[in-house]
């Protein structure tokens, strides 16, 4: 109940304003109260109302274990990444080959949902980085990717957390992120414009040096100045 309450008090408070000053996801301060497994019960319960509301009949076959797959799909899932808990570990080496050249992981897949609409988001991630010592393993960037993306999200603010925390992992600024995504709120429904899609950046440290950010672009084929 006590949750409940706050929680409506906190909607009237944001109200349609969705823009976060912050680039840390807005979470409640009550947020991992609940283990995973009281959530689904909570979340199977509410999406039961809002499919009974829409006049769809529960007993079909069909329909009756959705409020389940979806609180569980939700909870695991779609926003798996919001609990600390399932942050990758990032295991680091010492760049004892000294390779001083820039590493781009290019084209990693990233499925996320739209915060604002709770519908997919779906592109690929560019993330680069110029060791100054440390060196991680190549898998670590597209976990990290897809932690962050396993959140309600906007891609700018995706595109933040991908390289602070890459940043904290490496011990250096000099990374940067390039996202290309689709959004299906902009493409299936609003709008309806199939053909757009968004692109953000993050340059940290060296990469806001012209020829370095010129490199990095070169190597994911983006001609486009950001
Ligand atoms: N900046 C930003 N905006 C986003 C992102 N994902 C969705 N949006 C936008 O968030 C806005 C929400 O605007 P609203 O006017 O409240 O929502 P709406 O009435 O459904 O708007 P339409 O999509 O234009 O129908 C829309 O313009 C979306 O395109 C994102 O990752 N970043
Ligand atoms: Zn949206």
């Amino acid at each position: 109940m006590k949750i409940k309450s706050t929680l409506e008090e906190h909607f009237e408070e944001i109200g349609n304003d969705h823009v976060s000053a912050s680039e840390d996801t807005p979470l409640r301060d009550d947020a991992f109260i609940l283990t995973d497994d009281e959530k689904i019960a909570r979340i199977r319960e509410n999406i039961r109302e809002v499919m009974l509301t829409l006049g769809l009949d529960l007993d079909d076959d069909s329909l009756k274990g959705t409020p389940d797959r979806v609180a569980k799909m939700f909870v695991k899932e779609l926003f798996g990444g919001l609990h600390p808990d399932r942050r990758p570990k990032s295991s680091t080496f010492k760049n004892k080959y000294k390779y001083g050249e820039m590493l781009v992981e290019k084209n990693i897949t990233l499925y996320s949902t739209c915060e604002h609409h709770l519908l997919p988001i779906v592109g690929k991630a560019h993330v680069a980085y110029i060791s100054n010592g440390t060196v991680v393993g190549l898998s670590k960037m597209n976990r990290i990717v897809d932690y962050y993306a396993k959140r309600p999200q906007v891609q700018e603010r995706l595109n933040i957390q991908i390289v602070r925390e890459l940043q904290n992992v490496l011990g250096t600024k000099d990374v940067a992120c390039v996202i290309d995504a689709k959004h299906l709120c902009v493409n299936s429904r609003g709008i309806r414009d199939i053909e757009s899609s968004t692109v953000t950046a993050e340059y940290g440290g060296r990469f806001q040096e012209e020829s370095v950010r010129r490199e990095f672009l070169d190597y994911i084929n983006l001609d486009t100045n950001f």
